[in-house]
C-alpha cells in the first residue's frame, strides 16, 4: 500500500523516536516460564486515567498516542478489563504506518486483543471495533476471557445465555475465542490468565487498562508479574472523581504503611507536550 492510499486512522511516526523503549521490552531470545508484562496508561498528574468510569478522556498528546500503538506493535496481546470495552469500544490494534493493515504485509506488527470479562458483561456486537478492525484486515481476532459458570451454577437467564452463544459464533467468525477461566471469589487469577496467553503462543502482553485493572496488577501481591512500567503522564489535573491509579496500601508486620513497590532504571522520556516514565518491577 503507498503511503498516499494510507487509511486515514493511520499515525505517521518514526521509530527512532522511541528508541529510549528498547530496555523495556521483551528480548526477543528470552523465553520465560509466562508472558512478558508491560503495564501502559497515560495518566494526568492527579493520577486519573479517565473523568469517569463510563467515558473515554483524551490525555496523551498526537506524539504520545503514536508510542501506544507502537508500543502495541511491540507485543503479541494488548489487554483491558471489561469496564473499558464496555467504555470505551477500543479498536486495540496498531495503527502506526507500517503495520499490517497500515503498509505492512498481512496482520506483521498486529498484537491480539484481549478482553477480561468474568461475567460477561461486555455485549458486543458485529459494530464492536475490535471486530471492525478484523473485517478492514487492520486487526486480528479477539480472545475474550469469561468466567466458567459451570454446569448448573449458571446464573444467566435463558435469554442471556442465546445472546452470549451468538456473541461466541460471531466471535469464532472473526477468528477470535472466548476462553473460559475458573473464579476463586468472582475473580480472575492472574497466573491464570498469563498461563492461558502462553498456552496461546502469546510470549509478551501489554495490559491497558482500566482503573480496576492497573490497580490489581500494582497491589503488592501482583506487581511481581509486571516487567515493565510505561507511564504517558499529560500535564493536565482531572480532579476528584475520577478512575485514579492507587493500589491498594501494604504495611509491614507491626500494621505500619509501606511502599507497594517502586520501579527500578527509570527513565522520563519527553513527548510531545507528555512526559513518558519507564520502569522495571518484577524479572
Ligand atoms: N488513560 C488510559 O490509559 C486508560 C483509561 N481507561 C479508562 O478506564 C476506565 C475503565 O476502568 P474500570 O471501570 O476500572 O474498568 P476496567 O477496564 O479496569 O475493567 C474492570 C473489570 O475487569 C474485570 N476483570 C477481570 N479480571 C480482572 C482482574 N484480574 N483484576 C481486575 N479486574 C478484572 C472485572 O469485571 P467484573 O466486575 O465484571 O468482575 C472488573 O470489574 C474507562 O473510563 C477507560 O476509558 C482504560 C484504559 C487505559
Ligand atoms: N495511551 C492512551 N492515552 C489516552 O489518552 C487514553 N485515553 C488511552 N486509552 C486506552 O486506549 C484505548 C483506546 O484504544 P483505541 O484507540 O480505540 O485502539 C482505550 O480503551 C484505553 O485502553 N490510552
Amino acid at each position: 500500500m503507498a503511503s498516499d492510499t494510507l487509511p486515514p486512522d493511520a499515525f505517521a511516526f518514526s521509530a527512532s523516536s522511541c528508541s529510549f523503549l528498547r530496555p523495556y521490552l521483551r528480548n526477543k531470545s528470552s523465553n520465560p516460564q509466562r508472558p512478558f508484562l508491560t503495564l501502559a496508561y497515560a495518566s494526568s498528574l492527579d493520577s486519573a486515567i479517565s473523568l469517569t468510569p463510563g467515558i473515554h478522556t483524551y490525555l496523551s498528546s498526537p506524539q504520545s498516542e503514536a508510542m501506544t500503538h507502537y508500543l502495541r506493535s511491540q507485543h503479541d496481546a494488548v489487554v483491558v478489563g471489561a469496564g473499558t470495552a464496555i467504555a470505551d469500544d477500543p479498536g486495540l490494534n496498531s495503527r502506526v504506518r507500517g503495520m499490517g493493515g497500515y503498509g505492512g504485509a498481512g496482520l506483521e506488527g498486529q498484537p491480539r486483543p484481549v478482553v477480561l470479562d468474568p461475567k460477561g458483561r461486555w455485549e458486543w456486537d458485529s459494530n464492536a471495533r475490535v471486530l471492525r478492525m478484523v473485517r478492514e484486515r487492520k486487526g486480528r481476532g479477539p480472545l475474550i476471557f469469561w468466567g466458567e459458570w459451570g454446569e448448573g451454577g449458571d446464573w444467566r437467564s435463558k435469554e442471556k445465555q442465546r445472546r452470549d452463544e451468538e456473541r461466541e459464533r460471531l466471535l469464532k467468525n472473526h477468528g477470535g475465542k472466548i476462553i473460559r477461566l475458573p473464579l476463586v471469589d468472582g475473580k480472575m487469577r492472574w497466573v491464570d490468565i498469563l498461563d492461558h496467553l502462553k498456552a496461546e503462543g502469546i510470549k509478551s502482553v501489554m495490559v491497558e487498562g482500566g482503573g480496576t485493572v492497573i490497580n490489581s496488577l500494582l497491589a503488592a501481591e501482583h506487581a511481581h508479574l509486571i516487567n515493565s512500567l510505561i507511564v504517558t503522564i499529560a500535564p493536565t489535573l482531572l480532579g476528584q472523581g475520577g478512575v485514579v491509579v492507587c493500589p491498594k496500601r501494604r504495611t509491614d508486620d507491626q500494621g505500619n504503611p509501606i511502599p507497594v513497590t517502586r520501579l527500578r532504571d527509570a527513565k522520563w522520556q519527553p513527548m510531545g507536550e507528555d512526559v513518558v516514565l519507564c520502569g522495571k518491577l518484577g524479572e
